[in-house]
């Protein structure tokens, strides 16, 4: 029963140090590791030129099926596998190739001339046939096992790479401003992890081929014994012209066993080889994928201490489709907001309010009209500093597949290992009496990244995500790690969008008084549900 075991701090200037004292005390270098670590620390580059790719990308250019399938494809083999499979696969044709040639040439000098050589090379190889398909097709892979890891970097790291993959997250990945930080940290992360992020399919595999041999493998020897059965029964047949020499029988059955071997690797190689160089083309075609919504070039603020008494903000006739959509999600809204003011937006189903929200931060841009923050164009702005002066917590709010910890750290990247801030926050957010009472506390994964492998079962997905509120109060506490616990004044503007939708009115009530007494004097939006409201047009309430 194979476990992936993943050592933390197995970091490669580390190992190359141990070849290298290896080498002076024994003048040998163990060439196989030296391989392995340059391919892991290629890989390693691999991996994070793939979650950069990702992460760099824009909600409508993720959301575009003709990306996702592009990204798809760049990711069939990553990291580790791709470095390591596209050397070895062209070494692997190499070699077959030259012993092709060299048996073809050996084949042709013995068997020409002799009698049965033809039938005997004929028998020899079937034989080899049968035992490369013994050897590769029985790669079922049966059998009791599991696999599961406890390194915290290796779970990061998954995790990390879900939130830059799934679709669930991505609004409030744009909207955090995390590509950077996220990419950042995942280079640390598979930094620390090494190579041992690849073991377990080495290690699967190894498993596989030593478990390929059954039932067909009883017929293995009796097949190879064919070709001397056949020669015994000629001699009996022709005692007066034996066909072959032993020797030369011996050698008929080993070159076409090599020869049979070689073509198969040459032909296999050759056929994968190809998608493996398409595999590595298109990983670096995605870090060229152009994003929609295009960055501005002017700095925001002018005055970062402005921020703290709230941005301006205003619609102008702003109008807007999704992609591929027919109908507007809103027709010719304008609004204002000064400074500080605490505002509404009240609206049926479908009436707009989280489009209006999303417009904000760019998610997407108008089709038509133009928004303003301070009396600039957001547009002109510069994307990081237009997300970096607005927090915004969406209906549908996300949870990462991280530490709790991380969950809330996330609000505030640039004090991301601040444990102090992210306690505050977290009681800020109402979350803290429950993370206490979990026995893994802020370390506590609460939905695990990293897939857990038993054989011939369904992958098992742990859960334990509880209520609504749960999820809720921790987005809360990340938003209050961006917007509320750090002292200096980075937003400027908060959004919800109801944010009460999954609470009972008490915690509605409570959630509602913290935010107002939190928010200071700065801008806040609301959006909230009315059900008799005309599904037209959101409306604005303004205090
Ligand atoms: N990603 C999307 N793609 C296409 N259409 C969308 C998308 N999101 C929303 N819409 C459509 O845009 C319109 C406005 O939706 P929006 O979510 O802004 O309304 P809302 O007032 O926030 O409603 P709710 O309270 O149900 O969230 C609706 O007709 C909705 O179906």
């Amino acid at each position: 029963m194979p476990s992936v075991s993943n050592t933390p701090a197995s970091a490669y200037s580390g190992q190359l140090l141990t070849i290298l004292q290896v080498a002076i005390d024994t003048r040998s270098v163990d060439k196989e590791l030296l391989l392995r670590i340059s391919l892991a620390r290629i890989a390693c580059t691999y991996s994070i030129h793939l979650f950069h790719a990702r992460a760099r990308l824009d909600l409508p250019t993720f959301e575009d099926t003709a990306v996702q399938r592009q990204l798809e494809d760049a990711s069939t083999s990553s990291g580790h596998g791709l470095a390591w499979d596209t050397l070895q696969m062209g070494i692997h044709i190499m070699s077959a190739a030259v012993q092709v040639v060299s048996q073809v040439g050996v084949l042709g000098s013995v068997l020409s001339g002799q009698r049965d050589g033809f039938l005997l090379a004929i028998i020899s190889f079937s034989a080899s046939a049968f035992d490369w398909f013994n050897t590769y097709g029985a790669f079922s892979g049966a059998g009791v096992w599991a696999a599961t890891t406890k390194n915290k970097d290796f779970i990061q790291m998954q995790g990390l790479k879900r939130v830059v993959n799934d679709m669930e997250h991505r609004k409030e990945f744009i909207a955090g401003n995390l590509a950077e930080f996220s990419t950042s940290e995942f280079r640390e992360t598979v930094r620390r992890v090494g190579d041992d992020a690849g073991d377990f399919w080495e290690l699967r595999r190894a498993q596989e081929s030593r478990t390929g041999l059954r039932f067909w493998s009883l017929w293995q020897d009796p097949l190879r014994e064919l070709p001397q059965i056949v020669f015994t029964l000629r001699a009996v047949q022709y005692p007066s012209s034996m066909p072959v020499s032993l020797a030369s029988l011996n050698l008929i059955q080993q070159t076409t066993m090599h020869f049979t071997f070689a073509v198969y690797r040459l032909f296999s190689q050759t056929v994968s080889i190809a998608d493996q160089l398409a595999t590595v083309r298109k990983l670096y075609e995605v870090a060229k994928i152009p994003n929609r919504i295009v960055d501005g070039a002017m700095p925001f603020p002018e005055d970062a201490q402005k921020l703290i008494c709230g941005v301006a903000l205003e619609f102008r006739n702003v109008s807007f489709k999704y992609p591929g959509a027919t109908n507007f999600a809103i027709r010719n809204v304008s609004f204002k907001l000064a400074p500080g003011q605490l505002c509404v937006i009240v609206g049926a189903n479908g009436s707009g309010k989280s489009t209006i929200l999303k417009l904000i931060v760019r998610l997407y841009d108008p089709e038509e009209g133009q928004i303003f923050v301070n009396g600039l164009d957001i547009r002109t702005l510069k994307l990081f500093d237009l997300r970096q002066a607005i927090s915004v917590l969406f209906q549908d709010y996300t949870h990462f597949p991280l530490s709790i910890r991380d969950n809330i750290a996330l609000g505030d990247p640039s004090n991301f290992r601040d444990d102090e801030r992210v306690h505050k926050a977290a009681k800020l957010g109402g979350a803290e009496e429950f993370i206490e009472r979990l026995s893994e506390g802020f370390d506590t994964y609460l939905e695990r990244p990293v897939r857990d492998y038993y054989a011939g079962l369904p992958e098992a997905r742990i859960r334990c995500l509880d209520e609504m509120s749960t999820i809720l109060r921790l987005a809360v506490s990340r938003t209050f790690m961006r917007s509320v616990v750090s002292e200096d004044a980075k937003v400027g503007l908060l959004l919800f969008d109801e944010p009460s939708a999954s609470l009972d009115p008490t915690a509605e009530h409570d959630l509602f008084a913290r935010l107002r007494e939190l928010r200071g004097s700065k801008t806040m939006l609301f959006s909230s549900h009315a059900s008799g409201a005309s599904r037209d047009m959101p409306i604005l309430f303004c205090i």
